[in-house]
Parts: structure tokens; sequence; C-alpha cells
């Protein structure tokens, strides 16, 4: 008799997993390999920045208060400076200094004039510089402080590093990086049909494409992957591997073998580890029989060998867990609300998760059409998929221009829980 399975919601699934998500240690790296990782403390202003204040034009700088609201004043040039260099004696009045972008202000001056707006003279050998107009103390000066005050957090703990915030750490001279330490996970592939990437198509066989897949979705969600390889549907050297790769990791994942099939011998494994299986059948579509169990705290992702399944079950579940571990509180996919591109009539009962490319419409709004053929097993669709599509079960299906939420696969900002307000489409 098959054993009978009861599905239970996505979102109760994700959050049986998230409880046994641990936390990582931190470790320092090199400010040019920390893009991408997860700070491991926070990034606090030690300065303020500008850190004095400075010219933002290549210009003069003067003191307002000469200037007046009369024409033709004269100021005397006492000194050039470029970024970098000081001037160093105090202003005395109707003098000026020769400053270029990003120069300290010398002290006397508060104000800077655009080397378009002055007219220089030289007399007897000495330089002047005429101007037409009245400045105002603090004209053309980028203050001190005016970007950032000291004390502030500008980055908090678990953020990953982008670009902006390299720039950033330099500014603070953080010359190593604290971060988490990536969580290594393990990837192992089964399947008796499993062919290597390497050899020629046989009869009745296939090329493991899953492994590969996996190890990139690893690295974009930011851990180290250790792959095991790709084992034969046989109950004792799945086993041992499993034993033995669990030892190794963080968490594992090993993909095929999870369902009711005579050579799905994934459940068995689960029961002879002792491990305590959180969900075998899952409320959604693909991927119903993603399974997730836990030994001694140590997770064991079961992902679906249907490529579509097995890639929506990792970004849904393992995804999460890799991020949370780095101490990243939005550790889930972003959801967005998109107008649906194309019909998609299939009922399910279960919420589907559509493979699909996002894109504009006319009037400026997100919208998102399926990236292909959309079964469980396709494998075509995953290249062009950039979303996915959130369809509820329960309804006659979804027609173009319906408004939909959808999940961003290539965000990296992520959302703290998209699993609430998932209502049917509508218009
Ligand atoms: N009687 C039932 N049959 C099935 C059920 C069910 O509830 N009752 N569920 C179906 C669903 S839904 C899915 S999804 C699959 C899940 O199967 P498994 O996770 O056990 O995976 P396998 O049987 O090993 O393989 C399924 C499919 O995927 C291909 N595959 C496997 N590994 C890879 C890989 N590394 N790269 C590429 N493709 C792979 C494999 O050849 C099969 O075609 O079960 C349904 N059946
Ligand atoms: O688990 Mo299966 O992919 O639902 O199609
Ligand atoms: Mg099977």
């Amino acid at each position: 008799m098959i054993e009978k399975r009861t599905p239970i919601p996505v979102g109760d699934a994700v959050n049986r997993v998230m409880k046994f998500a641990g936390t990582g240690k931190i470790e320092w790296v090199p400010i040019k390999q920390a893009y991408g990782r997860f700070l491991a403390e926070d990034l606090i202003a030690d300065h303020d920045i500008p850190a004095f204040d400075r010219s933002p034009y290549d210009g003069f700088a003067i003191r307002s208060e000469d200037t007046g609201s009369k024409k033709n004043v004269m100021l005397k040039v006492v000194g050039e400076i470029g970024a970098g260099s000081l001037h160093a004696k105090p202003a005395e009045p109707f003098e000026a200094v020769r400053i270029m972008t990003g120069a300290a202000i010398p002290e006397g001056f508060d104000a800077v004039v655009m080397l378009e707006l002055v007219k220089e003279h030289s007399i007897e050998g000495k330089k002047f510089i005429e101007l037409n107009r009245a400045y105002n103390k603090g004209d053309n000066v980028s203050f001190k402080g005016e970007d950032t005050r000291e004390g502030t957090v500008l980055v908090k703990k678990g953020t990953p590093v982008n670009a902006g915030i390299s720039a950033l750490l330099a500014t603070f001279g953080y010359h190593s990086v604290p971060v988490s330490v990536k969580p290594v996970i393990g990837v192992l592939a089964t399947g008796s049909e499993l062919l290597d990437v390497e050899e020629a198509l046989e009869p009745g066989k296939i090329r493991n494409s899953n492994a590969y897949m996996i190890l990139s979705q690893i690295e974009r969600a930011g851990a180290e992957a250790l792959y095991f390889g790709k084992l034969e549907d046989n109950f004792n050297s799945c086993y041992r591997t499993i034993q033995t790769a669990m030892k190794q990791v963080d968490l594992l994942i090993t993909t095929g073998g999870v369902s009711v099939g005579d050579y799905d011998y994934l459940p068995a494994i689960y029961e002879k580890l002792n491990a305590s299986v959180l969900f075998n059948k899952v409320a959604m579509r693909p991927g119903s029989v993603t399974t997730v169990a836990e030994v001694n705290g140590k997770l064991l992702f079961g992902l679906s060998g249907n490529p579509s399944a097995c890639y929506v079950g990792f970004e849904l579940f393992v995804r999460p867990v890799i991020r949370k571990e780095q101490g990243n509180e939005l550790p889930h996919l972003k959801k967005v609300k998109a107008v649906l591109g194309a019909d998609f009539k299939k009922a399910n009962p279960f919420m589907r998760f559509v493979r699909a490319r996002i894109g504009f419409e006319e009037d400026g709004r997100i919208s998102v059409t399926p990236s292909g053929f959309n079964k469980s097993s396709a494998v075509s669709s995953l290249a062009d998929a950039d979303v996915f599509i959130l369809l509820p079960g329960g309804t006659r299906g979804y027609e173009k221009g319906m408004l939909v939420d959808a999940l961003l696969l290539n965000d990296v900002s992520g959302s703290e829980w998209p699993w609430e307000n998932i209502v049917p489409s509508y218009r």
C-alpha cells in the first residue's frame, strides 16, 4: 500500500524549515573579496563625510563679506590648491585662493566662485579676480558631515555587500571586512538514469542537469557548494554517501528519489538515519513531493528529481536558510504585483509557481509572462525565468491582464515573509 502523504501549505512548510536555520560564524575577508558577502557587523560611520568643508567646483575660495552688493570687486589671488593639498595661511580681507574640486576650503574663506564666473587679471605680475555679484556665506561649499554624520549606522549587519557598500567600507577604512562564513551546502543527485555531462546519450538515459542547476542556485543564494556527484538508485550506496556527506556540510540537498516509486529510496533513508521528517508533501506545483528532514538539527533537503520542481524547491526552502544563517533579515524572495502577460488556464488545487519572464506593460506596470513549457519536468523554461508567478490553487485558471503576485529570482534585497495575503488574481 502506497504511503498517504498530507500536503501542507507552502508558508507552513517554509516556517518549519526556518526553525532549523542556525547562525553562522564570522570571518574577515579582504575588501576586494567582500562583494556579495553578508556583513557580520553593523557598518557605522566613525567620522563625518565629508570630513572637512570642501569645494564642489573648480574656482576660487573667497570671503563672502568682501563681495557685499558691489560690482567689480577685485580680490587678490594668494594661493592655488588642488584636491589633497592645503592652503595654510588664514584668509585676509580681499583675498582669494584658486581652489579645485575636492580641496579643503582654507580657514577664513566661506564661499566658492566657479572659474567660469570670474574675470582674471594680472596687475604688475600679481593675480587678481574680478567679481560682479554678491555671494553669501556657504555658497558653493560642500559642508563637513553633509553626506553622513559620525555615528550613523549606514548598513545593518546581515546585508549583502553591494557596490555602494564597497564604497562605504573603503571610505571607513575597512581593509578587511567582517562577513558571515558561507554555509557549506552538499549536493547529491540520485537516479540510475543519470549520465555525467561529458557522456554520450544512451537510450532511456538523461544527463544530470539538476546538480549543475543547484550548484548555480547555491552560488546565487550566497553559499558554498560541495558536490558529491551522482548515484544510482540503490538504497545502500545512497544511504552511505548521505551519511558521510552529512558530516562535511551544514546542510545537504539530494535530488530525485523522493516520491513514492519503487526506486525512490529517500523516504526509507530518512527513516534509517532516524531523521525527523518536517514534511513530505507541500501544497504546491511543481515540487509537491519536496521533503525536508532533520537529523540532530542538520537539514536534509529532498528536492524532486523533476528539474522545475527541484529549482522551485531550492528557491522556496533552501535559499532562505542560506541567507538567514548569514544574519540576513530578509531571506525570502521578494514579492511584487504584476500583470499576467498570457493566459494560464491550467487549474490545480495547489498553489502554482509558474516560471516566467519579467517585462513591462505599455503603462509601465510590471508584466510577467510564462517562460515556456511549464511542466514539473521542464528544463527549457528555467533558462528564461526571472520570476515565479504565484497562482493560488482552487480557481479555474488565470487570464492575461489579471493582477497577480510574483516572486523575483534575481533580486538580492529579499523580503521578510512573502507568504501572507496571496489572494487569487483579480483584474
Ligand atoms: N504515483 C505517483 N507518482 C508520482 C508522484 C506521486 O505523487 N504519485 N509525484 C510526481 C511528482 S509531482 C514528481 S515531482 C515526481 C518526483 O519524483 P522524484 O523526486 O522521486 O524524482 P525521480 O523519480 O528520481 O525523478 C523524477 C524525474 O526527474 C528526472 N531527474 C531526476 N534526477 C535528475 C537530474 N539530476 N537531472 C535531470 N533530471 C532528473 C528523472 O529522470 C525523472 O524523469 O514524481 C512524480 N510521480
Ligand atoms: O512535485 Mo511534482 O513537481 O509537484 O510536479
Ligand atoms: Mg521518483
